[in-house]
């Protein structure tokens, strides 16, 4: 077979590698001192349709809420945060989720897990499992199996993708 010489350019990014970098690009966005997630929902025909990350709830002011992660839980992050794969979710253009893939930095917890089979997606790509072995992190994973939500880490093929947002420095 004779090789393609159309001057296409190289080292162009992957679908998966796309979807993973504007999930993390979102969680440059996250306040949260300790852990920063990013979300990014994909449809079948390859469009974003919603993004999302972790933050409190809108009129939840990000200065007055605790970002602490230790203490009474009334004193943590935990009880007010909202998750960046629920965001994506809330955040999502009016329409059907019904067969789109969820790409996220971080495996989603028990709660995320039932948004997402519940709006009808059906892949999770995730980077970290950081939380595996956790219960939250078990339930979650049983649930997909059970509701057949297509689960893999991404092993991207660019492991750094640079922003560059001046022409200077
Ligand atoms: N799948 C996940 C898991 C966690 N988050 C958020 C919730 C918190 O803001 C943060 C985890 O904080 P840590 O306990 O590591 O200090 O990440 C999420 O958005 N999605
Ligand atoms: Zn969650």
């Amino acid at each position: 077979m004779q090789a393609a010489h159309s001057g296409k350019r190289s080292g162009y990014l992957s679908w998966d590698d796309y979807f993973m970098a504007v999930a993390l690009l979102s969680a440059q966005r996250s306040k949260d001192p300790s852990t920063q997630v990013g979300a990014c929902i994909v449809n079948s025909q390859k469009r974003i349709v919603g993004v999302g990350y972790n933050g409190f709830p809108t009129g939840c002011s990000d200065d007055t809420l605790p970002w602490s992660r230790e203490g009474d839980f009334i004193d943590t992050k935990y009880p007010y945060v909202c998750h960046a794969e629920l965001n994506a979710v809330l955040n999502s253009v009016p329409g059907n989720l019904t067969g789109c893939a969820i790409y996220t930095a971080l495996f989603p917890c028990n709660e995320c897990a039932k948004v997402i089979i519940q709006a009808g997606i059906r892949e999770v790509v995730y980077l970290s499992d950081k939380y595996a072995g956790t219960d939250s992190v078990r339930a979650s994973r049983h649930m997909f199996e059970q509701a057949g939500v297509a689960c893999r880490q991404l092993e991207p093929a660019n492991p750094v993708v640079t922003i560059r947002l001046s022409e200077n420095g």
